[in-house]
Parts: C-alpha cells; sequence; structure tokens
C-alpha cells in the first residue's frame, strides 16, 4: 500500500482539521484530491510527510508506519514533493541542474558527493523534462512554469515512491499549464513510475490518468472512488452546495455554475 490512513483526526491549538479520514492509495493508482479552501488538503499532504502526527489514527506511507519506525530522511526519500512551501525553501541561487541533482539526497543544497551515476540520471531527468536548454539558469530567473518543472525534476531524482503534487499550475498562464500537465501525464504513464496525488482547485486540471479522487470538505472525506463515477453533475452540485454542472471534452473534466 502506498498510502493508508485509517481513521485519522488531526487537531492544532482548538481546530479539529480532519475529522475520521481513511483513505487508501494503492501502487500503481494516480489520485486527484479536490476541495475548497481550508478542507484540509495541505493539512493532509503534511501528514503524509510526517510534518504532522495525527491526533487518533494509524497512518502508513510507503511501508512506514507512523509512530512505529523512526521517520524522517528515509521516508522523505520515498515521497517527492512540489508545492508552493518547497519553492521557498530552495537556494534562490541554485541552478536547474543543481537543482535536480539535490534531490539525490533529499537535501535543500549540494552538500555531499555527487557521483557520475547522479550527473547522468540528472541529465536523462533534464531531457524527459524538456528543460535541457535552462539547466545553467539560477533558480531565481527560471518563469514559473521551469520553475516547476525544476522541482518535478528534483523530485524524480529521488526515485519517490509517491509523487505528490500540490497545486502545481498556480499562476499559470494556459500554455505552461498545459505544457506541466502534458509533463505530469508522461510521468504517470511511465513503467514503474511514482503514485502520483495531485491536489487541486480546478477540476480541469484533472487528467485521465487520474483515475481516482478523493473529495475533502471542512476536513472530512465526502467522497473516494473512481473520478467517472463521481465527477457528476449530481456529486459535485452537493459537494460544493450549489448547481453546478459537469461536462467531458477530451477526456478532461469542466464544471460550470448552473
Ligand atoms: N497549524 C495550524 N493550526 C491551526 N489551524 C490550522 C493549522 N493548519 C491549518 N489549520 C486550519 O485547518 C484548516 C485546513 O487548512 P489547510 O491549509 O489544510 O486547507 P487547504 O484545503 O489546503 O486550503 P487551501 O486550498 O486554501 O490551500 C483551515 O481552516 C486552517 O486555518
Amino acid at each position: 500500500m502506498v498510502i493508508h490512513l485509517k481513521d485519522i483526526s488531526l487537531r492544532r491549538e482548538e481546530t479539529q482539521i480532519l475529522k475520521n479520514v481513511s483513505w487508501d492509495v494503492e501502487p500503481g493508482e494516480h489520485w486527484a484530491v479536490y476541495g475548497m479552501n481550508g478542507a484540509g488538503k495541505t493539512a493532509l499532504l503534511n501528514m503524509l510527510c510526517a510534518y504532522y502526527l495525527p491526533s487518533t489514527g494509524d497512518v502508513e506511507v510507503c511501508g512506514h508506519v507512523f509512530g512505529k519506525s523512526v521517520l524522517g530522511d528515509e521516508l522523505r526519500r520515498k515521497v517527492g514533493i512540489v508545492s508552493a512551501g518547497v519553492q521557498q525553501m530552495l537556494r534562490q541561487d541554485d541552478n536547474t541542474f543543481e537543482i535536480i541533482l539535490s534531490g539525490a539526497f533529499a537535501s535543500l543544497g549540494l552538500y555531499e558527493k555527487v557521483t557520475d551515476a547522479m550527473r547522468d540520471r540528472a541529465v536523462g531527468i533534464l531531457h524527459d523534462l524538456n528543460a535541457y536548454h535552462f539547466a545553467n539558469q539560477p533558480y531565481e530567473v527560471l518563469s514559473q512554469g521551469e520553475k516547476q518543472r525544476a522541482l518535478l525534476g528534483r523530485a524524480l531524482m529521488g526515485e519517490p515512491e509517491l509523487l505528490i503534487l500540490d497545486e502545481p499550475a498556480t499562476g499559470f498562464d494556459f500554455i505552461a499549464r498545459e505544457q506541466l500537465l502534458d509533463t505530469i501525464q508522461t510521468i504517470a504513464e511511465k513503467d514503474h513510475g511514482p503514485s502520483l496525488v495531485y491536489v487541486t482547485h480546478h477540476v480541469n486540471e484533472i487528467l485521465p490518468v487520474f483515475t481516482n479522487i478523493l473529495l475533502l470538505k471542512e476536513g472530512r472525506v465526502f467522497a473516494a472512488g473512481k473520478t467517472t463515477d463521481l465527477l457528476t453533475s449530481e456529486t459535485m452540485s452537493d459537494f460544493v452546495g450549489m448547481p453546478v454542472e459537469i461536462t467531458w471534452q477530451n477526456e478532461r473534466p469542466n464544471m460550470t455554475r448552473k
């Protein structure tokens, strides 16, 4: 099991952030996580990366049972994450190649010995992500789309079992977003690649590879299952609390207000 959450609750100060959350992700599955602002998506991701421990319930991520084994670097090597939080922590003057290489160490800079095999792998990733032409550019001068590809490369360098993408297309123009989604689709289709968890506010970003969806509302699982079963006008009207219509075009959903 890539993710196994059983009856999780998470409390911070006086706030009950997650309530009775159960969720299983099997190897090879790709999931979208959809919810409104404040639904608890970031809190859920922070728990998968062991930044938060649940107040009650069981958590297992990539074979690590929280509370039983020593977490930290070993778990973080198996879980890649692309998020605004990681973006802010990077050294802004490192170039794309260095950022990707640093993913080999689950560290935020290059402090350990880089081998030729690591260099070769990073070059392969640069090619896969169509990022070779900005390999020598410092992170701070990259466009949003390029930054996100650098982060994706860094996450892939660690050969993760689970790759979490937290609203990766936020602030992107149409072309940059579609290019990023193409890259994500390619990663998802690779044999022996990581399971993907894609967190978004926009149903239109849910690519056909995300065959499963978790609908999170006010800290609870509203529904979890097959995307095609749950992304219907009826379920989504219930979920958002207003009449909406879901339409599909080229296997991509759209949601509009009725
Ligand atoms: N450390 C904390 N202490 C207290 N409350 C918190 C803490 N972290 C999150 N919360 C609260 O938990 C709720 C869920 O927050 P979270 O950031 O997980 O939502 P989200 O679904 O990621 O929202 P968004 O889509 O806006 O990013 C919010 O009401 C937030 O204020």
